[in-house]
């Protein structure tokens, strides 16, 4: 399979705490990768340094064959980031926010229309996106924002912990929309700490602690390394 991410011995420091001593990963076109590890592990670090929000200290990302460095404006046009805390205009209307956001993207005022359209269908909000943001509850809001993450059809989806705060029924429709997308021929790279979701979601896992990767497989692989019933218990036996 073609690989359309590959991490390289990512370093990370904030003044003295080393959030990333070395990471590796990639990532093949249409999979879902996903990073699993205790708080504080390096997971948000490592995405938004793949978002470009963040510069590694040393290492690389090459991105579809281009190297991030030299390449930041061709990967944020392909690459779209959900962030964990994200926060949306709290004063615009659902849809503003939406034609709004659509209108960085497209080259032209159809692909507007047809980003808009898809983000309609993706957050299932029909006629609350006329509504203020503000009073969207917080299910709403990352619907929102994870519709604004796909409208685009990136070839990249970066999802931080896309279902973080949802309730059963909210955190199931999310994740048959990422499919959804992923049969489309988006990849994604997210962090979760819900095994359920991730054993659900992911092709392959790689779980980190201390800014390393300790194990990267598939669900399957990793719990008959470890002779686990599940990812939990992977996670507890890798981890401790
Ligand atoms: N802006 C920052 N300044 C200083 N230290 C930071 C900053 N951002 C992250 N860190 C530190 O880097 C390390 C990795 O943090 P990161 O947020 O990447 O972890 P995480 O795996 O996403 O954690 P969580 O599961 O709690 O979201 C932690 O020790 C954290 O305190």
């Amino acid at each position: 399979m073609e690989t359309i991410l590959q991490v390289e011995d990512l370093k990370k420091s904030y003044g003295k705490i080393e959030a990333l001593k070395g990471l590796s990963f990639e990532v093949k076109k249409g999979e879902v990768f996903a990073l699993i590890g205790p708080n504080g592990a390096g997971k948000t670090t490592t995405l938004r340094i793949v978002a470009t929000l963040l510069t590694p200290s040393e290492g690389n990302v090459v991105f579809m064959g281009k190297n991030l460095k030299e390449h930041a404006d061709f990967v944020r046009e392909n690459i779209s980031y959900l962030p964990e805390e994200a926060g949306a205009y709290k004063n615009m209307r659902g849809l503003e926010y939406l034609r709004f956001m659509a209108t960085f993207y497209a080259k032209n005022e159809r692909d507007v229309e047809i980003f808009i359209n898809r983000a309609k269908e993706i957050s299932g909000l029909s006629d609350r996106l006329s509504d203020k943001i503000g009073t969207y509850s917080k299910g709403m809001i990352r619907k929102l924002l994870l519709a604004r993450a796909l409208m685009t059809k990136p070839a990249l989806a970066i999802l931080d912990e896309p279902t973080s705060g949802l309730d059963v029924m909210n955190a199931l429709e999310i994740r048959e929309i990422i499919r959804e997308y992923v049969k489309e021929g988006t990849s994604v790279l997210l962090s979760s700490h819900n095994m359920l979701e991730i054993e659900f979601l992911s092709d392959r896992v790689a779980l980190i602690d201390k800014g390393r990767i300790l194990e990267v497989g598939t669900a399957e692989e990793l719990k008959e390394k470890y002779s686990a019933k599940n990812l939990e218990e992977v996670f507890r036996r890798v981890v401790q």
